[in-house]
């Protein structure tokens, strides 16, 4: 492997000071689009480090939750400000580490910018009502109390937009963090908390430790010193953080990923379905827990349909994320690479039509280029239509109603997000009451959260709490009620 002299090596950040793992080691983290290209070396943590974090955010707890909630704010204006101004720079690191397009990284920076620029307005906004008390001459209102000391544990698909909509709320509501990010992006979350560093918060408010998922991140959800923990990722280790959490008393909060379909009525906008359908399913290389994998047809317009999707989706351009006429990266690791492969052959074998895509790009074998795929043939009981597949994989479901359409977009274990195509009022009503699913979506694509609306799903997509918006505030503190009598 070609190890460039510059590459530079990331450490963990701990009671406000950049220092190495105590193992001693270090692990590269690989450019998906080149697999010679090391982005940056990172730290490989162990116990002990995770115990420090733990031990330094403890030892800031006290001092952060007493610090006025408009002071935190302005903190969080600085840190904003700070991965404003390094924007350009954060996004190439993104791109480079996890493959999704340079407008996709830039979008998302300056997504995380105004995510941290929401919650630190929040820092000014009220935590609680007055209540009558049935005795006159008490006053009784809520107030909030933080957790404690959260643990983040984020995943790699959005390096920057996730660890900021876990992190900003925990820290204006008055939590201090201690912040595990998934290893194929750990460079991309250092630079991240380089600008908090940069906008002067306090020592051991933010501990950035790095390292192997089942080494730190299971151990942050038994660690005793770790008051509630937030984790998004699959839902294989989404439910051991949920166990572990639960058997010790700490609060959690799981967002697991989806199956999300679009359905396509019989009087739907067709060029509007289309675009939907390869925008919410093949952006960012079809790896967000929103991205649309079932699409369900019609029978109708299933034939006219199915051309016009076949047409768009023979344009794309995949290549390295870098390029500007790239649409489409590469998947963000050699692991998610095989296992997005393993899917394909799994639809062809249990009978499912290939009718684009299927294979790596060919000329691009230096990265994890997959071609955008559409199968057609999908019936409800293949696993192609049941697990999440988090890569460019579209599936064609035919049905000849729309109560078809509907069981069928339920018939699955997630429900995170869902779209519709439909002019009718009717069916966009019945779609909005019958769908199972946190988000619900008419005439727009699957994909595309707003950071200032409630976000998570119903079923095993999340484990009932929503994250963003006002809605943040729920998992961060607890509810204090209290009774005053003079
Ligand atoms: N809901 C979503 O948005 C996402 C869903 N996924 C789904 O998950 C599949 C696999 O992706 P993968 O990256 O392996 O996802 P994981 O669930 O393994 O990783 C998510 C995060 O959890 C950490 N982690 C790994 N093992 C443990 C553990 N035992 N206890 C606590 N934390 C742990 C990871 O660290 P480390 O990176 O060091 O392993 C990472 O920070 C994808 O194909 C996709 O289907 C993946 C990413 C996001
Ligand atoms: O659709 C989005 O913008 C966010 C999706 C998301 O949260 C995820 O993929 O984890």
């Amino acid at each position: 492997m070609a190890q460039n002299a510059q590459v530079r090596t990331y450490l963990n950040y701990i009671g406000g000071v950049w220092q190495p793992a105590s193992t001693g080691e270090t692990e590269a983290s690989m450019n998906p689009a080149n697999r010679h290209d090391i982005v940056g070396c990172v730290q490989k943590s162990s116990a002990a480090d995770l115990d420090a974090a733990v031990n330094a955010a403890e030892a800031a707890r006290l001092s952060w939750r007493k610090l006025a909630g408009p002071a935190r704010g302005d903190l969080l204006f600085k840190a904003a400000n700070e991965l404003e101004r390094r924007l350009d720079e954060v996004a190439e690191v993104m791109t480079r580490e996890m493959g999704k397009t340079l407008p996709e990284a830039k979008g998302e920076t300056a997504r995380g910018v105004a995510i941290l620029r929401y919650y630190a307005g929040e820092g000014m906004r009220r935590t609680g009502d007055v209540i009558p008390s049935t005795d006159s001459a008490a006053l009784m209102f809520t107030t909030r109390a933080p957790l404690g000391v959260v643990g983040v544990i984020t995943p790699w698909n959005f390096p920057v937009a996730i660890p900021v909509w876990k992190i900003a709320p925990a820290l204006i509501f008055g939590n201090t963090v201690v912040f595990k990010p998934a290893q194929e992006s750990a460079v991309t979350a250092a630079l991240l908390v380089e600008c908090f560093h940069a906008a002067g918060l306090p020592a051991g408010v933010l501990n950035l430790v790095t390292g192997d998922g089942e080494a730190i991140g299971s151990g942050m959800s038994a660690h005793a010193g770790i008051h509630g923990i937030t984790f998004t990722g699959s839902g294989r280790v989404g439910k051991q953080v949920g166990l572990a959490a639960l058997a010790r008393g700490a609060k959690y909060q799981l967002e697991m990923g989806g199956k999300n379909p679009i359905i396509v009525a019989e009087d739907a906008d067709l060029e509007l379905a289309v675009e939907a359908t390869v925008s919410g399913g093949l952006r960012s290389t079809g790896q967000k827990c929103t991205a649309t994998s079932r699409v369900i047809v019609h029978s109708a317009v299933y034939d006219e349909f199915k051309r016009k999707l076949l047409q768009k989706v023979e344009g794309i351009r995949v290549g390295d994320g870098l390029a500007s006429d790239t649409w489409m990266g590469p998947c963000a690791s050699e692991k998610q690479f095989h296992t997005v492969l393993s899917y394909i052959h799994t639809g062809i074998k249990e009978g499912g039509r290939l009718l684009a895509g299927g294979g790596q790009v060919q000329g691009l074998e230096d990265g994890y280029f997959l071609e955008p795929t559409v199968f057609e043939g999908i019936t409800s009981e293949m696993t192609i239509a049941q697990e999440e597949i988090f890569g460019p994989v579209l599936a064609l479901m035919k049905v000849d109603s729309f109560e078809e359409a509907i069981r069928l977009a339920n018939d699955v274990q997630y429900g995170l997000s869902a779209s519709v195509f439909t002019q009718d009022i009717g069916r966009m009503l019945t779609f909005i009451q019958d769908m199972d699913a946190g988000l619900v979506r008419v005439n727009a694509e699957s994909a595309g959260v707003e950071l200032q609306a409630p976000f998570g799903g119903m079923k095993f997509s999340s484990s009932g709490s929503r994250e963003q918006g006002q809605a943040a505030i729920e998992f961060y503190t607890e509810i204090k009620t209290v009774f005053v009598k003079a």
